[in-house]
C-alpha cells in the first residue's frame, strides 16, 4: 500500500483534525452520505487493502472519506479497522469515525419511555444521533432472561460519544438524541420490540452497524458518532412499509449540515472516547 492509498495530506490537504471516516453498510447509504457534499466538493476514489473502496469528498470545512463495509456489526469493524489502520499506517489518521444509515425507530409507548416519563420513540424520516451506541444482544440467554457480556465479566456493550459534539451535529440537523441499538438479527416482533424497549429505557432506534464501528474506533483510540434515518418501524415485520427513499434523502440532508457542525464544535474531541463498561 502506497502513503497515496492510504491518503497522504500532499495528495489531498487535509489535516488530522479535519478527517472523518464515515461508514455505511450499502452503496445506497454511501451515496447518500455523498450526495450531501456542495456543488464545487472533489470526490475520488481510494482502494483499500481487501479491496474495499473510499469516497474521498474534500472541499468542504472537513474530509469525509465514505466507506460502504457491510451489513452487520462484524463487517463493519472489520472494515472500519481496515480504513484506520490504512490512514494510521500512512501518517494520516482520522480524527472522527461516524457510523451512518437507515435504521428502525421504536414507536413512542409506554415500553419506550424515558425513566423520567418523558416521551420516546421516533417516526419515520426522522434523524437520530446517538448519544449512546449499544450491542442489544451481546450476551446470554438465561433462565432469568438476556444478560450483557458485561455481567459474565466480559468485554463492552456500550460506548457514550462526546456530549458536546452529539449535541451539536444534532442541532444542526434537528434530531433527536437517543440510545441506539446494535443488533445482528432485524426485529421481527412486537414481543422482542417490547421487550428490547424495557431493557433500554431511552431507545430510539435500532440498526446492524454502530457497535462493531464503535468497537473498531475504540481500538484505534478515536471518537465514534453514530447517525441514523428512520427507514421503518421496529416490530411486525413489513418490509413494503419501509421507506428507504425517504429515510436516505434524510441522511443526505443530515449531513449537509454534519461537516459545518463538526468544524463549528471545534473538531473532533482532542482525546480519544472511553468506552463505558457499564450494562445500560
Ligand atoms: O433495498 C434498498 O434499496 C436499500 C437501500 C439502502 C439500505 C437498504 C438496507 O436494507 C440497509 C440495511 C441496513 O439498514 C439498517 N436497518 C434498517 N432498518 C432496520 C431495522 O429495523 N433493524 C435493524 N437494522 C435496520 C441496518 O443497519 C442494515 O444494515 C436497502
Amino acid at each position: 500500500m502506497s502513503a497515496r492509498d492510504a491518503g497522504s495530506p500532499a495528495a489531498d490537504g487535509a489535516d488530522r483534525a479535519g478527517r472523518v471516516l464515515v461508514v455505511t453498510a450499502v452503496a445506497a447509504e454511501r451515496d447518500a452520505v455523498c450526495a450531501a457534499s456542495a456543488d464545487g466538493a472533489a470526490t475520488t476514489a481510494r482502494t483499500l487493502p481487501g479491496g474495499g473502496e473510499l469516497r474521498c469528498v474534500r472541499g468542504g470545512p472537513v474530509a469525509l472519506d465514505v466507506l460502504a463495509a457491510g451489513v452487520g456489526p462484524a463487517a463493519a469493524a472489520a472494515g472500519t479497522a481496515t480504513a484506520l489502520t490504512a490512514a494510521a499506517l500512512a501518517g494520516t489518521p482520522y480524527g472522527l469515525v461516524v457510523s451512518a444509515g437507515i435504521g428502525g425507530g421504536f414507536a413512542p409507548g409506554p415500553g419506550a419511555a424515558l425513566p423520567d416519563g418523558a416521551p420516546s420513540g421516533v417516526p419515520l424520516g426522522a434523524v437520530v444521533v446517538a448519544d449512546m451506541i449499544v450491542a442489544a444482544d451481546l450476551g446470554a440467554e438465561t433462565p432469568d432472561g438476556f444478560t450483557p457480556v458485561t455481567e459474565l465479566g466480559f468485554g463492552t456493550v456500550a460506548h457514550r460519544p462526546d456530549p458536546a459534539l452529539v449535541e451539536a451535529v444534532a442541532a444542526a440537523a434537528g434530531a433527536a438524541v437517543g440510545t441506539v441499538l446494535t443488533v445482528s438479527t432485524v426485529t421481527g416482533s412486537a414481543a422482542r420490540a417490547a421487550e428490547l424497549a424495557g431493557r433500554h429505557p431511552g431507545v430510539l432506534v435500532e440498526a446492524m452497524e454502530g457497535f462493531g464501528v464503535a468497537e473498531a474506533a475504540a481500538a484505534h483510540g478515536v471518537p465514534v458518532l453514530e447517525v441514523r434515518t428512520v427507514s421503518n418501524a421496529v416490530g411486525p415485520r413489513d418490509r413494503a412499509a419501509w421507506r428507504i427513499g425517504a429515510a436516505l434523502a434524510a441522511l443526505t440532508g443530515a449531513f449537509r449540515t454534519f461537516p459545518g457542525a463538526v468544524a463549528a464544535a471545534g473538531g473532533p474531541a482532542a482525546d480519544p472516547h472511553r468506552p463505558s463498561r457499564r450494562s445500560p
